[in-house]
């Protein structure tokens, strides 16, 4: 029997990037529970990962800047996307009542999901903490009578925690983007999709050019980022998702744009997996 992939995930186990790891890869996985999407990209380095899933954007939260540096830094190829809808509620010990919370702890992105519901809350103190799941885990553990955790069901399940208040994120459709990412390259049949890197002159219309390159070989634009280059003024790294019907006008266009670009990176080839409704 194969040996089963080792997959790096930010947070522990019952985290929504665990969750984003079993719908991709499926049961037969080992997870590598990281305290940070740096730690990751370490891991994976020193080959005691094979993959890593990684959020990368939130219908509400935006794009995670953070990580497009971390994908640019290690240079390991994205081999697929996940997205998966975000449901959130507020999990406490059995018995606790709502006069009783003095904390509401979780990952950042999910506090930011519910921002409408916190602001309801008056004297409560809100607490950022590395991930969802082991806000939950940390108040069973610790007994904690007067906090509360914003975490996913499978947390409510796994730390005997009771849900106070069902579906507190302020958006119902809320969905988290996840990257796969490989340690070795691997060819991908059918891929339809690229994300891809690159930088322009800063001179009117330079950017422009590359985009019209792309919509004259009909190549759609998912999605477009820019980031500052450390030390260098002016200077931004492009970040672009890009889909096709014809890998033949994708090939084209990458090589014409090569001319008006420096920079240029290819982050991955994959299929397309946009499951929202
Ligand atoms: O904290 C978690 O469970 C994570 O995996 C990070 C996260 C939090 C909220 C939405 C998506 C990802």
């Amino acid at each position: 029997m194969a040996k089963r992939p080792t997959i790096a995930i930010q947070g522990i186990k019952a985290s929504f990037h665990e969750e984003a790891a079993l719908t991709y890869f499926g049961e037969e996985i080992e997870t590598l529970e990281c305290m940070t999407f740096k730690r990751m990209f370490e891991e994976m380095k020193q080959e005691r990962a094979d993959y890593i899933v990684m959020a990368i954007e939130n219908s509400i939260a935006g794009s995670l800047l953070p990580n497009y540096s971390l994908l640019q830094d290690y240079n390991f190829p994205i081999i697929g996307e996940i997205f998966l809808p975000v449901q959130l509620h507020l999990l406490a010990l059995p018995g606790l009542r709502f006069e009783d919370i003095k904390y509401v702890q979780s990952h950042p992105i999910a506090i930011r999901q519910c921002e409408e519901f916190l602001q309801d809350l008056q004297g409560i103190t809100v607490l950022e903490k590395s991930d969802t799941a082991a806000c939950a885990k940390e108040i069973q553990d610790l007994q904690l009578k007067d906090t509360v955790a914003i975490a996913n069901l499978n947390a409510a399940k796994a730390f005997g925690l009771e849900v106070l208040e069902r579906r507190i994120e302020s958006n119902k459709k809320n969905y988290t983007r996840f990257l796969v990412i490989a340690r070795e390259h691997e060819d991908i049949k059918d891929a339809n999709k690229a994300s891809v890197c690159f930088r322009v002159n800063n001179k009117p219309g330079s950017l422009a050019k590359v985009l019209t390159i792309f919509a004259q070989n009909n190549i759609n634009l998912s999605k477009i980022q820019s980031m500052p280059v450390l030390g260098k003024p002016n200077e931004y790294n492009f970040y672009l998702d890009l889909e096709w019907t014809e890998q033949k006008a994708y090939d084209l266009s990458l090589r014409k744009i090569l001319k008006y670009t420096h920079n240029l990176s290819v982050m991955g080839e994959y299929k397309s997996n946009d499951t929202r409704k």
